[in-house]
């Protein structure tokens, strides 16, 4: 997989240089190139925002810049992620459609949004999916980008080491959050490992496991006991 990040910020995107997606380079499961959009500016002041048509605070991410930028970067029938507030929730089930992916762009925007013509002349030659991380309020997209980008990657055969585990974090049965996890040492400011997890009965342990994450869902996130919300279930992409 290539991942390409166009932003005004290059800098924010160093952590790709690190553990997960740094080893995934590495091992060369992924290219990862960042890219400034000013690069694609022609005026002294290399402009890359206006002021937004029919009023309002803020400053709007002028179109000129982001379309010779995404024209240089994204090749017909990549996939153009761009995050913004107004964009179709990020669950797992959409890291993993992304994960099938040869190549990904991400467009961030900061001020108050890129143009909105941008998504438009893009999705006339990629596919494009506008994303949000959730409801709150991120001053730029690349926080996102980030988040997305490990959600991905450590989806991609070959990354994690422990294929076990992805299996695993289905967040427990049926899409349930995570049980609690625990390691030594077996007590820890007056504070001991539930006993079940160390009797070595492991269908106790998986029985207790499972009535943990029926409880925290319960307790935290009741709306996944209903809808299939994000697909927590949904399996990493076969190995190639
Ligand atoms: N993913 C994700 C995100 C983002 C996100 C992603 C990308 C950008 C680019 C710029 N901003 C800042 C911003 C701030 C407020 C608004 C709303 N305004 C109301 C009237 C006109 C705009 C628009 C953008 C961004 C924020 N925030 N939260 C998420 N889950």
């Amino acid at each position: 997989m290539r991942i390409d990040v166009v932003t005004v910020f290059p800098d924010y995107l160093r952590p790709l240089e690190l553990s997960l997606p740094g080893r995934a380079r590495e091992k060369g499961l992924i290219e990862v190139e960042v890219h400034d959009l000013r690069t694609w500016t022609h005026d002294v002041h290399r402009t890359v925002d206006d002021a937004p048509y029919g009023g309002g605070a803020g400053m709007v991410m002028k179109p000129e810049p982001w379309g010779e930028a995404l024209d240089a970067v994204a090749p017909d029938g990549a996939t153009l992620v761009v995050p913004t507030p107004a964009g179709e929730p990020f669950h797992q089930r959409l890291a993993a459609e992304l994960a099938t992916r040869e190549q990904l762009v991400f467009a961030c925007g900061r001020y108050e949004g890129i143009d909105a013509r941008v998504a438009a002349d893009a999705a006339r030659r990629l596919e494009v999916r506008e994303v949000s991380l959730g409801d709150y309020v991120l001053n730029g997209g690349e926080v996102a980008a980030l988040a997305v980008i490990e959600a991905v990657v450590r989806l991609l055969p070959g990354v994690l080491g422990n294929a076990a585990s992805l299996a695993e974090e289905s967040h427990g049965e049926d899409g349930l959050l995570e049980y609690p996890v625990f390691t030594r040492p077996v007590a820890w400011r007056d504070l001991a490992v539930p006993d079940v997890l160390l009797s070595g009965d492991h269908a106790r342990i998986a029985s207790w496991r499972a009535e943990e994450s029926r409880r925290r869902t319960v307790a935290r996130r009741p709306d996944l006991l209903t809808a299939d919300v994000g697909g927590w279930r949904i399996e990493p992409a076969a190995p190639a």
